[in-house]
């Protein structure tokens, strides 16, 4: 089987709508220090893009979580493969995701960092899959909403591949 990957929101937008949440976060976070955490691999072109765009300081620290492997569905184990270098404690606090799906990844990862008192946690994400939610989660700010489909792009992998599409496409299968 191969497979063919169709544009479904394009560079441009992304970038429009990055500078749009920036300019709102900026407004936000006014007269503070924002704290921001790169949950990564994917969430490493938003990270730059977005933190590139915030008017107040900014600090930044890294993440890595495992919970799909190179599988299309959450296992719901998820594993901390890097964990931060800085502690949380007394700082507001924004994480960056590429995609919120099952909410499996970041209901573990918002109550690990929650223990670690942070002055605030927020949680910004490029993409929103609503439609396939399992746990509940707050989201502060999200650039897209987007249908049960998977896709890959602007930091997104399907088996690995495709994270340097600078647009987000679907995967569509063919014999
Ligand atoms: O809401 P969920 O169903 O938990 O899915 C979202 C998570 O899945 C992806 O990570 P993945 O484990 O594929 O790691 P990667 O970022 O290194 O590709 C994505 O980056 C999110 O962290
Ligand atoms: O649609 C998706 N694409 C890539 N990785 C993902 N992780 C959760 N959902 C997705």
């Amino acid at each position: 089987m191969s497979e063919k990957i169709r544009e479904l929101i394009s560079e441009e937008k992304i970038d429009a709508r990055i500078r749009e949440v920036a300019e709102r976060i900026s407004r936000d976070y006014a007269g503070k220090k924002l704290h921001m955490i790169c949950v990564l691999k994917g969430g490493v072109f938003f990270m730059c893009e977005l933190s590139k765009r915030i008017t107040v300081p900014v600090s930044l620290d890294f993440m890595s979580v495992s919970s799909y492997g190179n599988e299309m569905n959450s296992s719901g184990v998820v594993k901390i493969i890097k964990d931060l270098d800085e502690p949380l404690e007394g700082k507001d606090v924004l994480i960056v995701e590429d995609i919120i799906d099952s909410g499996r990844t970041l209901g573990y990862l918002m109550d690990i960092l929650e223990k670690r008192h942070p002055a605030s946690l927020k949680l910004c994400t490029l993409l929103d899959k609503p439609e396939r939610r399992v746990v509940d989660i707050q989201t502060q700010y999200c650039c897209f909403e987007i249908p049960d489909q998977f896709v890959v792009g602007y930091g997104l992998d399907y088996a690995q591949k495709y994270r340097n599409l600078p647009y987000i496409g679907v995967v569509d299968f063919e014999d």
